[in-house]
């Protein structure tokens, strides 16, 4: 369970999370103080996706007036490479920059750190981003294929060992029984190290049962849309809400 603003991430219903994915800093606010009326938990800034995210000064002000205007819901950053299936040009030491510079500048909550693009050079943002208070969640994204159930559990595993507070993964289905063998990694970690909080994500629609269960397969987190998502298979926060709420009252 990890902790941030009073809303525990890995405990109850899976905590959902809104991705911000304008262009530009009025479209940017504008998503912002939607996110903060509505009922997400939290808030996703997908800087990658930014128009000026190669300019750190601009993206450090547009998180300055992100930070106001999302009220008290935690803020995570991001910054999703183009290897990944974000917007991001920045090189990998560009990139560790801007992260640290991010964390350090005390406007965000969580950080989103790719840990295996760049050749795993981003993991060096690790530590001083947490040395800054902030909540490391560890990713890994794959938007061609879903690997098999060992890779996924070992790829968690590996995020974890590296110091992040929370480990990612997001993978395309070819199949439904690749949306089984996500579910499966998900469920057989959790079961056998409990103390890792997990996000576990399946793309695309027949991915989107994934989005739905997480509280009995033990991803903490799912990330729905309010407009325009940020990923394939992503599902409106009122009916997610709708069917998380279903779901959560069956288990009792
Ligand atoms: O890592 C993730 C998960 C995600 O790719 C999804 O599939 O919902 C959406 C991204 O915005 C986020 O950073």
């Amino acid at each position: 369970m990890v902790e941030v603003k009073g809303i525990e991430i890995g405990t109850g219903k899976p905590k959902i999370c809104v991705p911000i994915v304008s262009r530009d800093a009025e479209g940017i606010i504008e998503s912002a103080r939607l996110i903060a009326k509505s009922q997400a938990d939290l808030a996703e800034w997908r800087a990658d996706l930014y128009e000026g995210h190669e300019d750190t000064d601009k993206v450090i002000e547009v998180l300055k007036s992100l930070r106001k205007a999302i009220g008290d819901k935690p803020l995570m950053f991001t910054l999703r490479s183009a290897q990944e299936g974000g917007g991001s040009s920045l090189s990998g030491e560009q990139a560790a920059r801007l992260l640290v510079n991010a964390a350090a500048s005390g406007n965000t909550d969580l950080l989103d750190i790719e840990m295996f693009s760049y050749g795993g050079f981003l993991r060096s943002a690790v530590d001083p981003a947490k040395g800054c208070s902030v909540s490391v969640v560890g990713s890994y994204h794959d938007f061609h294929k879903t690997p098999d159930k060992a890779e996924i559990m070992d790829r968690l595993a590996e995020i974890h060992e590296s110091g992040a507070d929370i480990s990612k993964i997001a993978v395309m289905p070819k199949s439904k029984r690749d949306v089984l063998d996500l579910l499966d990694a998900a469920l057989t970690l959790n079961e056998k190290n409990p103390e890792i909080t997990l996000i576990c994500i399946s793309m695309s629609g027949i991915g989107a049962l994934s989005r739905l269960t997480g509280e009995f397969f033990g991803s903490a987190v799912t990330f729905a849309a309010i407009g325009e998502g940020s990923a394939p298979g992503q599902i409106g926060i009122e009916s997610l809400a709708t069917v998380q709420d279903v779901l959560h009252s069956s288990l009792g």
